[in-house]
């Protein structure tokens, strides 16, 4: 069997007397690029949440390579090796882009202030930074605000902050949302070059993205994850149809690829 690096166990989550999550298992295995997609309001963010540490499930356990990881802090979760990018643009404005990747790097490996002053631990960090700019393709655009970027690029600048930990396994909630066909396609690629030798799990609404990029999908329907399979296997599964077909606001789009 392959490793798995995040594992789901049962988890369960209620807000009051709302079951929003119910008994979701999952296994992510290593090195695998995983979608979770899954009709509106279904609980895909709350799961994200559950897995990154935002809010601590009702029951069950969530376990990142061997460690049960349910309940505790987000930065504690991303020392252990997880690291996340959220549904609406995270960046901060007023810093140029290699300044929003110096943060993050200097972040993730837990720099204080005195690392500024020692010159070696400088160009390590900015060495860092450079090879960040090159993956997610902005190396010209490296002094300019990130307030002044397109929204595509900020984007992208979103996914090198995510990635600048090199963790293990990567959460991506919803990459391409808001974006052209064709930004959404350069995104693709974006995405899959900066995830080679890593665990992806995204949560994405776009389908042609999901079956561009995904390895495997799991589709979650009223908190239960009623299928995992291969995207054939998917496109295939009876269960899946009724729940996208059902859904009226995004009928059109997914006649295309289920009907
Ligand atoms: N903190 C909360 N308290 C109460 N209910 C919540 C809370 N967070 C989410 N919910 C509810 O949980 C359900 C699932 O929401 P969630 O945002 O996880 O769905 P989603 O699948 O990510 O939806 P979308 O695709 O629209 O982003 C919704 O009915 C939402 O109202």
């Amino acid at each position: 069997m392959m490793n798995a690096v995040l594992t789901l166990h049962q988890v369960s989550k209620q807000f009051g007397k709302a079951a929003i999550i119910r008994d979701a298992s999952l296994r992510v295995q290593a090195g695998e690029r995983l979608a979770l997609i899954g009709p509106n309001g279904a609980g895909k963010s709350t799961l994200f949440n559950l897995i990154s540490g935002r809010s601590a499930p009702s029951s069950g356990q969530i376990m990142l390579n061997g460690k049960n990881i349910a309940g505790l802090a987000p930065f504690k979760i991303h020392r252990l090796g997880l690291s996340r990018s959220f549904q609406v643009t995270n960046i901060f404005p007023q810093l140029s882009v290699q300044e929003n990747l110096r943060a993050a790097v200097l972040w993730s490996c837990g720099c204080k202030y005195t690392f500024w002053k020692r010159l070696r631990g400088l160009s390590e960090v900015n060495a860092k930074v450079d090879i960040l700019l090159a993956q997610i393709n902005l190396l010209h655009q490296r002094e300019t605000f990130a307030h002044a970027l397109t929204y595509a690029e900020q984007r992208a600048l979103e996914i090198g902050i995510t990635i600048a930990a090199d963790t293990q396994l990567i959460l991506l909630d919803e990459p391409t949302a808001g974006m052209s066909r064709q930004e959404s396609e350069l995104a693709v690629a974006l995405i899959k070059n900066v995830t080679i030798n890593k665990t992806l799990l995204m949560i994405e609404h776009d389908m042609n993205v999901v079956f561009d990029l995904a390895d495997r999908i799991a589709v979650l329907v009223s908190g239960q994850i009623i299928a995992c399979d291969t995207p054939e296997k998917i496109r295939a599964n009876p269960l899946v149809q009724a729940a996208y077909l059902g859904d009226e606001t995004r009928r059109e789009d997914n006649k295309e690829i289920f009907g």
